[in-house]
């Protein structure tokens, strides 16, 4: 395929609103790449990035003229985008800018701007995962549910694509659970309070204590355990307790969902960045487990000895759960249908200084990467998870570090809405870390203020919305102070706009 027909994919896909047209657009570029459907689904979504070839915009300041007419091919850029990605050790930089020159040389105006988005990690033509998805089934013509449950098992969406387009049905059936290959991760959707969340689900439920650790996703293979996060990155090294505490379990084969926490001494959680600092680093892992422990928790099982459970209700998972392990090593749970029972255990959790409960359907099956019904969390303190889309310099005692944070919201498409800025809540160190992250993700500059690539994800607490002409969405946040940056959630789930218009009641 030629990389001028994947441009023209992408500027349609750009040129609409519609998700209806998005998905025809890339239904189109998708059958018309055939075998090559991988490469053009990872273009498309933009999962193929800057991090890849460690190029930033410095680099494409002065690009070479361009070439009259478009002769590369998509296989070819990705070849060589391949080849930057491995360059290192002396003399790699020139030889870097070499390949640059050469590759974007041999580009058409439309196609170098398209590569110098595209390595910038700037390409939001709104092809989210989801949408993705979509175009998949539709230029398969197979049924989205075949399409969505095999990607929830491959993890990356190229491969799904290539085997609906080249196999239909039979082969997505091929995708299944693997021990050792990490699934999405089932999610939670909201309630404003209990009662809420009870009524919701209806009858009896599983209430959980919501414990303000970092999602684990543990996989064991005979004696071999691998430890995965949220975004699916094996942290195996970095904790060798929950190597340890897994090892210890019974039942064969297992894939089992839970929560890595740093506990004090009276089982309250320690501050969330002492749990989040042991899942950042392999490095002096023997030190920093001696003064920060954590403990691990298990929720749910996908896997016992050769048997997978996804589809089975979550209360027989969680009765086979108990069976193979202890209950020191399984969340503070209550089954239970009387709202009062529940309303106890919430403040008892509460109390012990967790975050909240998670309130769980026994009914459901195990929605791999799906924000669902089944799974609904009801914490006291309203926070929004947004997205950093600039940064300003600071002045005064802040000179010299990127301080002032621009706040956006997810708009559904692939975009983000700017709700606000602020610079409260940040400590020295996190200035320090966030002046670093966001030179490296700058994109460029105006005046004092540095645009940066929407990836980083910070947690915000405000005080309340606002109906605000200033800002595009139309609201804007009040008294918002940063609480925490979020390694552990890409962009693509942060916090939507109508999700914050919902809060607001508008
Ligand atoms: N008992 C529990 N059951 C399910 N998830 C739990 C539980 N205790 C803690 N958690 C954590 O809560 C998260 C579920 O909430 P959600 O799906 O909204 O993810 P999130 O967006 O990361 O949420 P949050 O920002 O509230 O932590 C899980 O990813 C997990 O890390």
């Amino acid at each position: 395929m030629l990389l001028a027909d994947l441009v023209a994919a992408s500027q349609a896909v750009a040129a609409t609103r519609s998700r209806l047209a998005k998905r025809h657009a890339l239904a189109d570029a998708l059958r018309q790449a055939g075998p090559e459907a991988a490469l053009v689904a990872g273009y498309l979504s933009g999962t193929v990035r800057q991090r890849r070839t460690g190029l930033g915009w410095h680099s494409l300041e002065t690009l070479p003229a361009p070439a009259d007419a478009p002769t590369l091919t998509v296989a070819e850029v990705d070849a060589a985008l391949e080849s930057l990605a491995a360059l290192s050790g002396s003399g790699s930089q020139a030889r870097r800018t070499a390949a640059v020159a050469d590759l974007f040389g041999r580009a058409t105006p439309a196609e170098q701007r398209f590569l110098r988005l595209l390595v910038l990690g700037e390409l939001r033509q709104g092809a989210l995962d989801s949408l993705m998805l979509d175009a998949v089934a539709e230029a398969a013509s197979v049924p989205l549910a075949a399409v969505r449950r095999a990607a929830m098992f491959s993890g990356e969406t190229g491969p799904v694509a290539v085997a609906a387009l080249t196999g239909a049905e039979a082969a997505l059936a091929a995708f299944t659970l693997a021990v050792g290959t990490p699934v999405r991760p089932m999610l939670a959707s909201a309630a404003p309070d209990l009662a809420g969340a009870l009524e919701r689900l209806g009858g009896e439920v599983a209430v959980d204590a919501k414990l303000d650790g970092i999602r684990i996703q543990v996989h064991r293979r005979g004696r071999e355990v691998v430890v995965f996060t949220r975004s699916l990155d094996d942290i195996t090294a970095r904790l060798p307790e929950v190597v340890e505490a897994t090892r210890g379990l019974g039942g064969g084969d297992l894939v089992l969902d839970g929560e890595a926490i740093a506990l004090l001494a009276d089982g309250r959680p320690r501050p969330f960045q002492e749990t989040a600092a042991r899942t950042m680093s392999s490095a002096d892992v023997t030190a920093l487990r001696e003064q920060v422990p954590v403990t691990t928790v298990f929720f749910d099982v996908l896997h016992v000895a050769g048997q997978d459970l996804l589809d089975t209700p979550a209360g027989t998972r969680f009765a086979a759960l108990g069976e193979v392990a202890p209950g020191d090593l399984v969340v503070p749970r209550l089954l239970t249908e009387d709202p009062g029972a529940a309303a106890d255990f919430y403040a008892r959790t509460l109390a012990g200084g967790h975050e909240g409960v998670v309130v769980k359907s026994l009914d459901a099956p195990y929605e791999a990467g799906r924000r669902g019904a089944a799974w609904v969390k009801v914490k006291p303190r309203h926070t929004l998870d947004l997205v950093v889309l600039a940064v300003e310099w600071g002045s005064g005692r802040r000179s010299g570090t990127l301080s002032n944070i621009h706040l956006g919201a997810a708009d559904g498409a692939g975009g983000f809405v700017m709700l606000g800025k602020t610079f409260k809540g940040m400590t020295d160190e996190m200035l320090a870390w966030q002046t670093e992250r966001f030179l490296a993700l700058e994109t460029h500059r105006e005046g004092h203020v540095v645009h940066v690539r929407p990836e980083q994800v910070v947690e915000i607490a405000f005080d309340g919305v606002q109906r605000s002409p200033r800002y595009p969405g139309g609201v804007a946040l009040r008294f918002a102070r940063v609480l925490r940056y979020r390694e552990d959630k890409p962009a693509a789930e942060a916090d939507t706009l109508e999700a914050v218009r919902v809060l607001a009641g508008l």
